[in-house]
């Protein structure tokens, strides 16, 4: 058998496992089609919920970030971490941790607006992107989350128990007209979660945006474009 054949049989055992239905093997260009249009999608996709992965997530923030950057359309982007998830572990054990996790996973899903995306950074953190979202209304939709987190009874698998947990949360803004980077505004979010956590936690700080800071690695790539009458307008200006 040679190799990419191996490959194939591989990926298709793979996607099987997954549950993803296949034409039947030897349908020529449309069955490996199929492969590769359910392994490209499975490779974005965190098993456990269901999300977007940390990977499919950065690239949804980087699109919103080069959206605000042309546009100076407004998106926040949100950090979501539950609270005391260790003791979760500890006491109910590691599966009963995972009901939690795809519990928060699907609240939060069911609570965020069709164009928005939430994904799993990882662990017991999660990412929300909300684009077209100015200051009126960012602290509202993230305040929804974190309330709606707090109100659901996560039912355990022993089929007994149910347990209630709260999330921390800590938002920033894109900078609008600005290139930044998605690891710049990930590390401001992440700023504002680790303030909620260290001021008791069930809560969420959202950085205002009239502090929002322009790294000195951002102001290099400011960038200057002439206006319709040829004039060049110095973004500066527009922060
Ligand atoms: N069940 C389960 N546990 C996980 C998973 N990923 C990470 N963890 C656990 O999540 C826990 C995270 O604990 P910490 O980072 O100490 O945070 P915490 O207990 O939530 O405390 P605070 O964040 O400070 O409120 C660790 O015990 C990890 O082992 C997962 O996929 N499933």
């Amino acid at each position: 058998m040679s190799l990419p054949t191996l490959r194939l049989d591989h990926a298709r055992a793979l996607l099987r496992q997954a549950g993803v239905a296949l034409p039947e093997p030897g349908a020529g260009a449309a069955e490996l089609q199929a492969i590769i249009d359910a392994l490209c999608e499975l490779s974005e996709r965190d098993p456990l919920t269901g999300l977007p992965n940390r990977r499919a997530f950065m690239a949804r923030l980087a699109q919103e970030l080069d959206r605000s950057s042309r546009s100076g359309e407004v998106a926040l982007l949100l950090m979501l971490d539950i609270d005391h998830f260790k003791a979760v572990n500890d006491r109910f054990g590691h599966l009963a941790g995972d009901a939690v996790i795809r519990a928060v996973a699907d609240t939060l899903k069911s609570h965020i607006r069709p164009m928005d995306t939430v994904g799993r950074l990882g662990g017991e953190e999660f990412g929300v992107v909300f684009p077209n979202c100015g200051p009126g209304s960012g602290a509202q939709l993230a305040e929804r989350l974190r309330a709606a987190v707090e109100a659901a009874h996560v039912p355990l698998p022993d089929g007994v128990t149910a347990l209630r947990v709260t999330v921390s949360g800590g938002g920033a803004y894109a900078p609008a007209w600005v290139r930044s980077s998605i690891e710049h505004w990930m590390e401001r979010a992440d700023r504002q979660l680790y303030e909620a956590k260290r001021q008791g936690r069930n809560r969420v700080l959202i950085e205002p945006v009239a502090h929002s800071e322009v790294s000195a690695e951002e102001k290099e790539r400011l960038f200057a474009w002439p206006d319709a009458d040829g004039l060049i307008i110095d973004p500066a200006d527009a922060i």
